[in-house]
């Protein structure tokens, strides 16, 4: 059944998704997107948007180490409270590479990778796992990656976490030499999936680009333009979403 915010009639979403987001200007894109007004919920460490359809969203700052310990809160919270999130999903703006990435397109990760974990050396960067620790990659479910590209339009990709704006034609070259399927670079997506993981629950990343991944020119960045397009893709994918089940990924 579809129901309509403005009539007073809100249907509560089968799936409990946290959207978590940088700087509160992304998740306010978002929740335009949501069919019903949102009420807030004051956590230790973090503040939740909640939607009337039962979706979460969080602002918990710019950079991985914020991006992690606010989800982390969120869903420790959440399994505290006896409703886990079945969903969690790293949104915002992001830097694309061009051309597959253009300014005000929509890309979601099927591998949210950090680009910058691990040890500089004489013979190149070494990546955390070759010195033999934790993860560099996290996999979204592919059925979920579909739904994603289907409903919004987006094109499915790597998206990177780094915890530094790439701001040279040399740094996007090398991180394009490493990582070939990239298509988009963050400052979050990595830390919200190391969280989600710890939790077992399943990822998504989307990014709405508001400025190509290269030489750094703040005063080019489409941020306006971005936020829109977040919106869009949120008003097209939450109620994809709902089609999706969650105890069959
Ligand atoms: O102007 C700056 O130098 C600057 C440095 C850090 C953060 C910002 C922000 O305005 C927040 C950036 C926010 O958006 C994501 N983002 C957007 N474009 C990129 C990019 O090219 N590379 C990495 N991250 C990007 C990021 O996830 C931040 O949360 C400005």
């Amino acid at each position: 059944m579809v129901l309509r915010a403005e009539e007073g009639l809100i249907t509560t979403s089968t799936v409990r998704v946290l959207v978590a987001t940088a700087v509160p200007v992304e998740r306010d894109a978002v929740v335009r997107a949501l069919p019903a007004a949102a009420e807030e919920v004051r956590l230790p460490g973090a503040t939740l948007c909640r939607t009337a359809a039962g979706w979460d969203l969080l602002a918990a700052g710019v950079g991985p180490a914020l991006a992690a310990a606010g989800t982390a809160g969120a869903l420790t919270a959440a399994a505290l409270a006896g409703r886990p999130y079945d969903l969690v999903v790293s949104a915002g703006i992001g830097g694309g590479f061009p051309p597959d990435a253009p300014v005000g397109s929509l890309v979601t990760a099927d591998a949210i990778t950090v680009a910058d974990l691990g040890a500089e050396t004489a013979d190149g960067f070494l990546p955390v796992t070759e010195l033999g620790f934790g993860t560099v990659t996290h996999r979204p479910p592919e059925s979920l990656v579909r739904v994603v590209s289907e409903a919004t339009g987006a094109r499915a990709g790597t998206i990177l976490t780094a915890s530094t704006v790439t701001g040279t034609a040399a740094r996007a070259a090398a991180l394009r030499a490493r990582h070939p399927d990239a298509l988009a670079e963050g400052m979050e997506g990595f830390g919200v999936a190391e969280a989600a993981a710890a939790h077992g629950v399943p990822v998504l990343e989307i990014r709405a680009v508001s400025n190509p991944v290269g030489p750094r020119d703040r005063a080019a960045w489409r941020i306006g333009d971005a936020l829109t397009a977040l919106t869009e893709g949120f008003g097209k994918l939450a109620p994809a979403l709902e089609s999706w089940n969650p105890h069959e990924h």
